[in-house]
């Protein structure tokens, strides 16, 4: 990042310089322009880029910014320069307030949150518009003094554009290295994981809405005094935003430079064409760049060349996330499945109570998948959860590990109550899961995938430190081969692992295994079994949900049978699985199920 950084700012110091050439006022006024859409384009991707929220009310707050500067400059005489942080001010809070609301709502996601956002666009409109703001003739700021920080009125513009431009480019490229930027990819891939590995995902989308729009607010200051009249009819259309998500697309919204390419090829294409007679053609060969990039370069032209520069220098990804594909430790290199892991729980088997639910309820609509479970799980043991499809094994690991919220009941962990809290400071407080069907961040390498948890888990690591762990836990899990590989490249036995590798990450005090063993052949249940114990062997306590018999019977200390949300039983698993009452559950299962024999419940030889 510290390479990045010194070429931009060293980039701007040279631009900086373009007012004292003597251009004509023509060339610097093209040049505002670029660096103005540049400035708009890195300010939008900075949360629907890296997170995937796609904002469609950019316009909004780049408005908002425009009526803040040409309020305060025409009606309190502030000078121009100081209006400019209260531009960014103003649409940073409204965003914060628009946020706050609207990611609260669960429901408010992708197409739901664009629509929202184009909504405040209009009203936005309709209340400047109607209100003594503007009053329906628009804002004159002709008689706003121009500062003279270049020696040109033109070359004042062009400075300012370029001090927005790079505030706005510094912010991404910061973002983009940072723990911010890694939670917020995260977010893209996949939010409510996201949220169960530890990313306070509420508080990232507000910092980045509020980041994002205050910077448009400040760009939109600047425009408001170079066009020096301003208007709602101009201001709040749906072109400027549309503008600025292709600008962003064209160039790769996930990388911070992705939008400087997009924003400038748009902006000097178009001006190319500004001719009354070729304008026309200029917007039409647009779209047609814009077509052919989408079908045929997904991640956008800087993304398609970063990879054709990776494949060529024969290292894999550089845009897949922040960069962080670091090499792995040379005192890893060649480590086998069996090479000493980092201690994922320092916890001794006393025996005690970590974790206790009582009476934990929950519902789906009309599904009761919990009717008021009671159980305990106790430090340092191996705890399988049982039961026939649909009894709600999942759904406790779900409401335990905050993934979905109990109806009713209590849990408590650690001695502190953390039902109804939200998932990731539970994975904060040091629980960690799997999913049933590895739900890996797709756009994130097999080794930022373990690094995340280990950043926002328990651990609680830097970005460096993460690394270096999520490179042990690869190591431990026999994964190092494919670190640099997306999890689309990987077998289903990989993806399971890559899910214990990230639950291990977090370093958690309770590792919740849901079906980890599904789909996997015999060979690969004994591979995962002998990992599993040796993962207790460090002293971590385990919650099991299995249907494999004979890897519970291997290794579960004690089981807990669910039946239809409740709890049937519980005990040793020998003792509990003769229980005729257990026996009958599996039977009810398998006759409706039309089998002649219940499934799986004679345990078999434990091959591990
Ligand atoms: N998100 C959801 N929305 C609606 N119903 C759900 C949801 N999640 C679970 N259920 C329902 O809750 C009940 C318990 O499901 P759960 O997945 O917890 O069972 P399970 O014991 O884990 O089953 P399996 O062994 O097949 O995974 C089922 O009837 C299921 O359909």
């Amino acid at each position: 990042m510290k390479r990045s950084l010194t070429l931009l700012l060293a980039a701007g110091a040279l631009l900086a310089v373009v007012p004292w050439m003597r251009l004509p006022a023509f060339y610097e006024s093209v040049l505002y322009l670029v660096l103005h859409w540049i400035a708009l384009a890195t300010s939008w991707n900075l949360l629907s880029g890296y997170s995937g929220y796609f904002s469609f009310g950019h316009g909004a707050f780049f408005g908002i910014g425009m009526y803040t500067t040409a309020t305060l400059a025409t009606r309190l005489d502030m000078p121009f320069l100081w209006t400019l942080p209260a531009a960014a001010l103003v649409a940073a809070l409204f965003a914060a307030l628009l946020g706050a609301v609207a990611f609260r709502v669960q429901a408010v996601r992708a197409e739901l949150f664009s629509l929202l956002t184009l909504a405040a666009t209009f009203v936005v409109a309709t209340i400047i518009l109607n209100t003594p703001i503007d009053g329906g003739p628009g804002v004159y700021m002709s008689a706003v003094a121009v500062p003279s920080i270049g020696p040109t009125a033109s070359g004042t513009f062009y400075l300012l554009s370029l001090a927005g431009a790079l505030l706005a480019v510094v912010a991404a490229l910061v973002v983009y290295h940072s723990r911010f930027g890694t939670g917020l990819f995260a977010i893209h891939d996949d939010e409510d994981v996201a949220e169960v590995m530890g990313v306070p995902t509420f508080r990232y989308k507000l910092a980045a809405f509020a980041l994002s729009c205050g910077l448009a607010g400040m760009v939109g200051g600047v425009h408001a005094l170079f066009i020096s009249y301003v208007t709602t009819g101009d201001t709040f259309t749906i072109a400027m935003p549309l503008t600025v998500i292709l600008m962003a697309v064209l160039g790769g919204t996930r990388h911070w430079a992705g939008p400087i390419v997009g924003a400038t090829a748009i902006t000097l294409l178009l001006y190319a064409f500004t001719g009354s007679g070729t304008a026309i053609i200029g917007k039409g060969l647009t779209g047609l760049v814009l077509i052919v990039v989408i079908l045929f370069m997904p991640e956008g032209v800087l993304g398609q060349a970063l990879k054709w520069w990776g494949a060529r220098r024969g290292a894999m990804t550089v845009l897949r996330a922040p960069a962080m594909a670091s090499e792995q430790p040379e005192s890893l290199a060649g480590a086998a499945a069996s090479a000493p892991a980092p201690d994922p729980a320092p916890a001794p088997r006393t025996g005690q109570a970590l974790l206790r639910a009582q009476g934990v309820r929950k519902s789906f609509k009309g599904v009761q998948a919990l009717r008021g479970v009671d159980l305990e799980v106790r430090q340092g043991e191996i705890l399988g959860l049982l039961g026939p499809n649909g009894s709600g094994k999942s759904t406790f690991i779900n409401v335990a590990s905050g993934h979905y919220a109990a109806t009713a009941g209590v849990i408590e962990f650690a001695g502190r109550r953390i039902s109804g809290i939200p998932a990731h400071r539970i994975a904060h407080g040091g629980i960690a899961r799997t999913y049933q069907i590895p739900r890996p961040f797709a756009h994130l390498t097999v080794l930022q995938n373990v690094a995340l948890p280990a950043m926002f888990g328990g651990a609680s690591l830097d970005r460096r430190a993460a690394e270096a762990e999520a490179w042990q836990w690869l190591a431990f899990t026999g994964l190092s081969e494919r670190a640099h590989a997306l999890p689309a490249e990987l077998n289903l036995h990989q993806r399971k692992f890559l899910e214990f590798a990230r639950a291990l990450a977090a370093r958690p005090q309770i590792l919740m295994l849901d079906e980890v063993l599904s789909g996997l052949t015999p060979s690969e249940i004994d591979e995962a079994v002998a990992l599993i114990r040796r993962i207790r062997d460090h002293g971590a306590t385990i919650v099991f949900v299995e249907h494999v018999m004979r890897a519970v019977m291997a290794l579960c200390d004690r089981v807990v049978i669910f039946n239809r949300g409740e709890v049937l039983a519980e005990g040793a698993p020998d003792d509990v699985m003769q229980r005729p009452d257990v026996v009958a559950a599996y039977l009810g299962q398998a006759m409706q199920e039309g089998a002649s024999t219940a499934p799986g419940i004679a345990p078999e030889p434990a091959h591990a």
